[in-house]
């Protein structure tokens, strides 16, 4: 037997999470009740593109897994496109040269790698699948309708101890004990945590294995944009987007219209010039609670809420195009390069952290391959890129642009995910980030957060944190 649903629902921010959040609300609680979206800047949050001459390009979250099951249906629900996001040849520099170069043969491909790193590839990929192998699990468990009222809940239901394990320790410990060497970890995989974390083995063994899928070969984005998925995610909850800045929650007693007082929570925001306020049944906070991204303050909470001390690192994207001086990284004439990504080890003293050939939201030929030899590359860098620093890196550019983020935690293992429950109906997404920043990973917590707050309410406590559940599911079947 369920209660009445709540009348009105908050979610603050429209980023991937915020927005499966909505599309999950409105099929468990119904078409009767309203949601309203608050998005400070563009939909999308961390999902946005930049245009260079004219065509588009994924300038934060782009890369997606061919496993990312709720991205997947989300383009399959929404009757959205793929194109496929990854391809052409890898190399790793190391500051003086390319310790390592993909060959586009598979076989002699495999015959480099075994020669200089044995077989620790293989081992490498197959501890990878192992991990993956077990995330799969969260699929059935939302599919089921379970939900959990902590990250660390959740990661054990999926992974047990062993997925503790991952997120307490660092990659560099785990992988040591594992066996990999130091060369392995060095150059192959201190430079993929490089170039999708910014950071080096030392952050948490769990985001190191995401990150490691992120280097599988099959991966695709949206057409016209992955942010496309977070608009089209508001239409189809037909939830009214308000485009203002939340201050303030607060938790307050409202006597509604014909009722008794009831706790609610007021959502006071920046409209434009103006302050105004509204209630809400329910909240959901889908943004990084840090003092620099969101800025939100909790009022009149006993206890009170709690400040979140996620460090959030800066990432700066850059897209030039222009012709690559190739000669940095090798002494191949230019002609000759052929890499289409260039991975960086630690120790090479580079100002950026990866560099690479992209295409356009629009596919590969868009816009036609150019025939001058320039090309629009994509940087990742901590700082933001000088003058001085693009012409060493380019012989000559047409155009250069970039954005600076607050793009993913600093992973400092152990870690301690902040709460999802901040307050008995006031949710909070981005704790899963302490995990690992991902997409899929704010999909995976905007549906939990949706089943959570849907259980809270009609007091479906045998839904909430299951133990046991991937038994209790197998033997279901
Ligand atoms: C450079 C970069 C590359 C990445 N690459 C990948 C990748 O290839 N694949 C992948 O899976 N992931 C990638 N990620 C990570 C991925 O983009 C994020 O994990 C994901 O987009 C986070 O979504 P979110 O909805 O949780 O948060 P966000 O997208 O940050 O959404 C939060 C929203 O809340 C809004 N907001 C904040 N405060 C307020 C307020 N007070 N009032 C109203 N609105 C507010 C913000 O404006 C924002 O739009 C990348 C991230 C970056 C930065
Ligand atoms: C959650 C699971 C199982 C998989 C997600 C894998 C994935 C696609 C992770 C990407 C993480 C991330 C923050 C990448 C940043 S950089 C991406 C890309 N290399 C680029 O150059 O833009």
């Amino acid at each position: 037997e369920s209660r009445a649903p709540p009348e009105k629902i908050a979610i603050v921010g429209a980023g991937i999470g915020g927005t499966s959040a909505a599309y999950y609300l409105r099929q468990k609680f119904g078409k009767d009740v309203k949601i309203d979206v608050f998005e400070r800047e563009v939909v999308g949050g961390r999902l946005a593109t930049l245009s260079v001459q004219g065509h588009d390009y994924e300038a934060g979250g782009s890369v997606i897994h061919p496993l990312n099951l709720h991205m997947k249906r989300f383009v399959k629900d929404l009757g959205l496109s793929t194109i496929p996001a990854s391809g052409g040849l890898m190399g790793v520099y190391n500051g003086e040269n390319l310790v390592f170069e993909e060959s586009s043969w598979f076989i002699i491909n495999m015959i480099k790698l075994v020669w200089r790193y044995g077989f620790q590839s293989l081992r490498m990929h197959m501890w990878v699948e192992d991990v993956l192998d077990k995330f799969m699990r969260i699929y059935r468990y939302q599919s089921h309708d379970y939900a959990f009222s902590s990250v660390e809940k959740l990661l054990h239901a999926i992974g047990g101890d062993d997925y503790l394990v991952l997120v307490n320790q660092t990659l560099q410990e785990n992988l040591q004990k594992a066996g990999f060497s130091e060369k392995f970890l060095s150059e192959m995989i201190a430079p993929i945590m490089r170039i999708n974390f910014g950071q080096s083995t030392d952050l948490n063994a769990f985001v190191g294995a995401v990150s490691m899928t992120a280097a599988d070969s099959n991966l695709w984005a949206v057409e016209g944009g992955n942010k496309v998925v977070c608009s089209r995610l508001i239409q189809a909850s037909k939830a009214n987007l308000i485009s203002g800045s939340v201050l303030s929650v607060e938790d307050k007693t409202k006597t509604k219209q014909r009722g008794n007082p009831t706790k609610m929570y007021e959502v006071v925001y920046k409209s434009g010039s103006e302050t105004k306020s509204d209630f809400y049944d329910i909240v959901l906070v889908a943004t990084p609670l840090s003092q620099k991204i969101a800025n939100i303050a909790f009022l009149n909470f006993d206890p009170p809420i709690e400040e979140f001390h996620q460090n959030y690192q800066q990432i700066v994207t850059t897209f030039v195009k222009g012709e690559l001086n190739s000669t940095l990284f090798s002494s191949r004439a230019k002609d000759q390069f052929g890499l289409s990504t260039v991975l960086i080890t630690d120790n090479s003293d580079m100002f950026i952290n990866s560099l690479g050939i992209v295409n356009s939201v629009k596919g590969k030929e868009h816009p036609p391959p150019s025939t001058d030899g320039t090309q629009v590359w994509k940087t990742f860098s901590r700082e933001i890129l000088t003058k001085e620093q693009i012409t060493t890196l380019f012989l000559s550019y047409d155009y250069a642009v970039r954005k600076p983020w607050l793009a993913y935690p600093y992973y400092t293992p152990p870690e301690k995910c902040p709460p999802i429950l901040l307050h008995d109906q006031l949710y909070y997404l981005n704790g899963i980030e302490s995990a690992a920043s991902a997409m899929e990973m704010s999909a995976i917590a905007g549906y939990n957060a949706a089943l959570l707050a849907y259980h809270r309410w009609n007091g479906h406590t045998h839904m909430i944190d299951q133990d046991n559940l991937y038994e209790k599911l197998k033997s279901e079947l």
